[in-house]
């Protein structure tokens, strides 16, 4: 069962149908069979029984059932082929739909720890497997499996003896199979991750292709990629190697029944205790009988295979997503209460406490790597502190519904991605119902208007992959439109550090302080100057708040902030 439940993603009910049609169709191939059969016997008897007339009128009626049988199954291989096909494709389509909504509700903790290559490679290539294994494998084994057990009885009662003979070799194929599954399996998974690894590095270096081409890289930069491909290629030669044979061998023993009812055939014929009729007839079902059965049992190695895919596909889905069912409170205050987290193994905050009342301004300040982008992500809640609590209208948002905490927050990334969709698209990933004069609005807001309209279809231009048709400056506005649009109570903001040109800094400066007003905004800034005004600046370092106050409070302290203030004034001035 835990097999059936792997190869179809958690959705064994998806075979129902493809098993029920395979099987009628494997069944109604058996009828043509019936009628050759009697057609032999009504054409033997005046040799066997030389006083007996050929029954010519019979003949003629089984010459019509046989054509009736044939019409009768195109129609059942017509609907068990549409019914695999169409059940397949939509339990994967379902299944890729499942885990992209699992993806997205499983904390970013969890899903850095994973390869995104790894991920893509599971939602198309794991996937189109489990269609193969669904359309194709299952129904065909387990058609096969009914038929065979069937035609035992079914032939039994013209002669047990052949019937037994017929099929006794069965077992010992069966066998092989199962005694081979261990390595078999071992070999898939091997195959597996080799290809998993080479789909990594493929991605990893189209990814990258942009840095490979600007450094010339060359040579031994390749290599990983190379090593991948070339152990991809060892372990699929292997695969092949082991199965194929195992898989012939299998075959043969299963075959190998024929040659077995001949020569108990023969024997029986020759002791008198067989006619020639039933001996004829079982020759005749004897050369069909075997061809869903082997076809089965050489698909029975890609099963395993399959069913790695599939098993890799439930464990994902069964990954606890994060926590929490309450309704965020109406309150807009935000407050981290002796908050410790870190990445994986690195401690990044440690001990923070910092308390920003709804409609305040709060900018998180300090030098590169402190944890003021973390504590952003803290606050959307993408991780879990360790310790401590953040909250939100005095509750910890560790019990609310992360994505009605979401619908709380607009967030503008430094590093801004933008999806292969028009700009109007991707404004509108601010709120999905949004009209077009409210795109519109929002994008001159957020100054992006003008260069929008100077595009060649303006908001219907089609964005590339990621943004990289536009400039930094331009991506960051459009980011900020979908903010205005998103329309939340808290803002949180992460200045981009990338130099921008005046006019660029001019805009987006003015953008943002259209979108924070009235909301509780929590903004990192790397230039003191855009939050000098801010109602408290936190300033942080080593993952730790070592200061807060007012921006006059903090410079005649004179601590780290007038230390990094004064630094950036002498490079502002060149000196
Ligand atoms: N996803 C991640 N996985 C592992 N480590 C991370 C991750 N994101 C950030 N870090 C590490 O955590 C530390 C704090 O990162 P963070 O982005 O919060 O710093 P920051 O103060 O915002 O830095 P910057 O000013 O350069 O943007 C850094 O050492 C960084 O390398």
């Amino acid at each position: 069962m835990s097999m059936l439940r792997n190869m179809t993603a958690d959705n064994p009910r998806s075979l129902i149908k493809p098993i029920f049609y395979t099987t009628v169709a494997n069944l109604a191939g058996v009828i043509p069979f019936i009628w050759l059969v009697e057609a032999a016997r009504l054409i033997f008897t005046p040799f066997v029984h030389p006083d007996l007339p050929l029954d010519t009128a019979r003949l003629w009626w089984v010459c019509a059932g046989l054509a009736v049988s044939l019409v009768l199954l195109f129609g059942c291989e017509i609907l068990a082929s549409r019914s695999q096909f169409r059940d397949a494709y939509s339990a994967a389509a379902d299944g890729r739909s499942r885990l992209a909504e699992h993806l997205r509700k499983l904390s970013l903790g969890y899903l850095n720890k994973r390869d995104p290559g790894d991920l893509a490679n599971m939602m198309m290539g794991d996937f189109a497997m489990l269609e193969h294994g669904i359309s194709h494998l299952v129904p065909q084994m387990i058609g096969a499996a009914v038929m065979a057990v069937l035609a035992l009885i079914g032939l039994s009662f013209f002669d047990w003896r052949l019937a037994l003979s017929l099929f006794a070799a069965l077992p010992a194929a069966i066998l092989l199979m199962l005694l081979t599954s261990g390595i078999q399996r071992k070999l898939s998974s091997r195959h597996m991750r080799a290809k998993i690894d080479a789909g990594n590095r493929l991605q990893e270096y189209l990814n990258g292709i942009r840095v490979i081409k600007a450094y010339n890289l060359t040579g031994e930069r390749f290599v990983r990629l190379e090593r991948s491909f070339r152990e991809l290629m060892r372990q699929s030669v292997r695969l092949e190697g082991v199965l194929g044979p195992i898989g012939l061998s299998a075959t043969v023993c299963v075959r190998a029944g024929l040659t077995l009812m001949v020569m108990a055939g023969v024997h029986l014929l020759l002791g008198g205790s067989l006619d020639v009729i039933t001996f004829v007839a079982f020759l005749i079902i004897g050369t069909r009988i075997f061809d869903p059965l082997t076809a089965a049992l050489s698909g029975y190695a890609e099963l395993r295979y399959i069913e790695q895919a599939g098993e890799r596909i439930v464990q994902l889905l069964r990954e606890p997503v994060m926590p929490g069912e309450r309704q965020p409170p109406a309150g807009h205050d935000v407050e981290l209460k002796r908050v410790t987290f870190g990445y994986l193994d690195q401690s990044v905050l440690r001990d923070v406490s910092v308390s920003m009342p709804a409609g305040s301004f709060t900018a998180l300040v300090g030098p590169s790597g402190s944890g003021k982008s973390t504590v952003l992500r803290l606050i959307a809640r993408f991780y879990d502190p360790e310790k401590g609590t953040v909250t939100i209208g005095g509750e910890d948002i560790r019990d609310m519904d992360p994505e009605a905490l979401l619908r709380k927050v607009s967030m503008v990334f430094q590093d801004v991605y933008l999806f292969q969709d028009t700009i109007a698209g991707n404004i509108r990933f601010g709120r999905s119902d949004a009209t077009r004069e409210e795109i519109e609005e929002a994008a001159r807001l957020a100054c992006c208007h003008d260069f929008i309209m100077k595009l060649p279809q303006g908001y219907d231009t089609m964005v590339g992959e990621g943004g990289c048709t536009l400039s930094g400056g331009e991506k960051q506005r459009i980011s900020i439109a979908r903010a205005m649009l998103k329309n939340a109570p808290i803002v949180l903001l992460d200045e981009a550090t990338a130099s921008l040109d005046p006019e660029n800094e001019a805009e987006i400066q003015q953008a943002i302080d259209r979108l924070v007003q009235g909301r509780t905004v929590i903004v990192v800034a790397h230039r003191l100057k855009t939050v000098q005004h801010a109602d408290r600046i936190v300033v942080l370092d080593h993952g730790r708040i070592v200061e807060q106050g007012r921006y006059d409070e903090l410079l005649s302290s004179n601590g780290l902030y007038a230390r990094l203030w004064r630094r950036q004034h002498a490079t502002a001035r060149g000196e």
